[in-house]
């Protein structure tokens, strides 16, 4: 806790605490400045966090080690957690390995219960979480707010999924067996997830989890602990029994921590948010102990708009999908493919909008886009725009990275006249560029959107509706928009398919990747009536 206090101690600039009169200059400056370093006052203070939640505990790693959570939008700590190891997990596992025999036994009816308290709190305490979202993502915080919204529904979606697990009576085929199936929950379930949604992520998982009865190991990111902390603490309030919800918090031991994970035998099920790289290696590590896994990995969305498409509705669905969280979701559109009637009138009118965004901290009023999660991100954007530029792709607006604010920073970026062979067109860029891809016909575009080794989302724009059915049924992606840029919704089931991943979170289908189907066959069934 000390080093929060620390943080929050230095966040006013000693230079700009001047004793001179302040000139114009210096009050811009200074206004500016505590736009970008903001440190947010919680009402409940007790939501911020520096130890890890185990077993209904706070505490910290044995070791005593712990790693620095840094404010992407001003390089500033924001506090410190434990770095925890294999022992720290394997604790974690015990503690859910311990809770779950009592928890499976209680009825979907009380667990339910239990969701819907979280949820209440979520939305009790969604101004704090959101800024804690803002502080240790960087989002703005109208999307921080949106995303705390978003991950207390699923919540409430799961709890009231809980209640209604059904099996199923099934005609057989020998006569005299009846069959009947129940469904029963995996087990302890090992839950990695990554920080651009740092509470939806994990109560997508969560949620399911709860509702059909096992108890969860997290592994929160390392870049954004404090909001997992801070959903921990709501745990413990809505009266999760102890060992259910455990967080294992690491940076540099994560590769430790998701081996601790994968390789236990105690832990039935993996379900992992991140990238295909990362996803590949745990699907090796967990093979050894044929775990259950769900896997979201990246994707590379296109996003298609055909001649016939509304043009206003083309531009909105794409602000929306391409620079949503600074372009760092993976259901993002990546590759902007806009039919050769429409491009240059699509080309001005997105450029216009793009223009009119404000990059700033998460935390001033009037910014509607942050910064990136690290400065990686950022090289990595602009690696992907200096490629473009030098096969002749023309920067419309933006291209540049943003030392004025800090290092984290990348101007919203527009680029047309792309070509297959850059490198955008088959890299997630996870960043705001949005680059403009003509292309003449129907066959030849859906051709382009399935040439990626991904497919988790895609998008399209059209007004004719044979020309809807046929290319969302050509589309090689698990979820498909048709008009519409936003797609997620706890209702409905979100996951990929190719190196994108498989399993589905959210929706009817969200629960079941957290339980197993049992099969019981009855024998000498069909004897006749006693007596007859
Ligand atoms: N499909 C989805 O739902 C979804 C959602 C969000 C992000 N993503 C993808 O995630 C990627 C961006 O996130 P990132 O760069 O942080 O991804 P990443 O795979 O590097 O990290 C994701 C998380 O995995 C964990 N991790 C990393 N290495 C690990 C290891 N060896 N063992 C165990 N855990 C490990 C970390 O906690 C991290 O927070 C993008 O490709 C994006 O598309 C996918
Ligand atoms: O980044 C991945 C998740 C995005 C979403 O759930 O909308």
């Amino acid at each position: 806790m000390k080093s929060l206090l620390a943080a929050i101690s230095t966040t006013t600039k000693p230079a700009l605490r001047s004793h001179l009169q302040p000139t114009n200059h210096l009050r811009i400056l200074r206004a500016t400045y505590a736009m970008q370093h903001t440190v947010p006052s919680l009402s409940d203070k007790s939501l911020l966090k520096d130890k890890t939640y185990i077993n209904g505990q706070w505490i910290g790693a044995k070791s005593g080690k712990t790693f620095e959570v840094h404010d992407p939008a001003s390089g500033k700590l924001i506090g410190t957690m434990p770095e925890m190891d294999k022992e720290d997990t394997e604790a974690a596992i015990q503690a859910a390995a311990d809770a779950l025999p009592a928890f499976r036994k209680l009825t979907g009816r009380e667990r339910a219960r239990m969701l819907r308290k979280w949820y209440t709190l979520m939305m009790e305490n969604a101004e704090d979480i959101a800024k804690l979202i803002t502080w240790e993502n960087g989002k703005p915080m109208a999307d921080a707010k949106g995303e705390v919204n978003y991950a207390a529904n699923f919540f409430e979606w799961f709890s009231e999924e809980a209640p209604r697990v059904y099996g199923a009576t099934i005609p057989a085929s020998i006569a005299g067996n009846r069959v009947y199936t129940t469904k029963e929950p995996v087990g302890v379930c090992g839950l990695i997830t990554p920080w651009n949604f740092p509470a939806a992520m994990i109560t997508r998982k969560v949620g399911a989890a709860l509702a059909a009865g096992c108890t969860v190991v997290a592994k929160s990111p390392g870049e954004t602990p404090f909001t997992a902390a801070a959903l921990a603490e709501l745990a413990h309030r809505a009266g999760i029994p102890p060992g259910v919800f455990n967080i294992v918090t690491a940076l540099k031991n994560t590769p430790e921590v998701g081996s601790t994970i994968t390789s236990s035998n105690t832990v039935k099920k993996v379900s992992f948010t991140g990238s295909t790289g990362v996803g590949k290696l745990l699907m090796k590590q967990s093979s050894d102990t044929l775990k259950k896994l769900s896997f979201e990995l990246g994707g590379n969305a296109p996003f298609i708009v055909f001649d016939d498409a509304d043009l206003d509705v083309a531009v909105a669905g794409a602000i929306a999908s391409k620079f949503r969280s600074s372009g760092q979701t993976c259901v993002c559109a990546n590759r902007l493919y806009v039919q050769k009637g429409i491009y240059d009138d699509f080309a001005q009118a997105f450029t216009a909008k793009v223009k009119e965004f404000k990059v700033g901290s998460g935390f001033a009023g009037d910014v509607t886009h942050g910064p990136l999660i690290h400065d990686r991100a950022v090289d990595k954007v602009d690696a992907h725009v200096r490629d473009a530029e030098k096969q002749g792709g023309k920067v419309l607006v933006g291209g540049q990275k943003m030392p004025d604010l800090g290092s984290n920073y990348f101007q919203p970026t527009v680029i047309r006249d792309m070509t297959s062979k850059m490198n955008l067109a088959h890299e997630e860029t996870f960043g705001p560029v949005a680059g403009l891809f003509p292309f003449d016909s129907e066959a030849e575009v859906v051709k382009l959107a399935n040439d990626a080794e991904v497919g988790l989302a895609g998008y399209f724009f059209s007004r004719d509706v044979q020309r809807c059915f046929r290319v969302a049924e050509a589309l090689e992606v698990g979820m498909v928009g048709i008009n519409t840029g936003l797609i997620s919704d706890p209702a409905a089931p979100f996951g990929g398919v190719k190196w994108s991943g498989f399993g589905r979170e959210g929706s009817k289908y969200g629960i079941d990747e957290y339980m197993t189907v049992k099969m019981v066959t009855l024998g000498g069934m069909g004897m006749p009536l006693q007596g007859s």
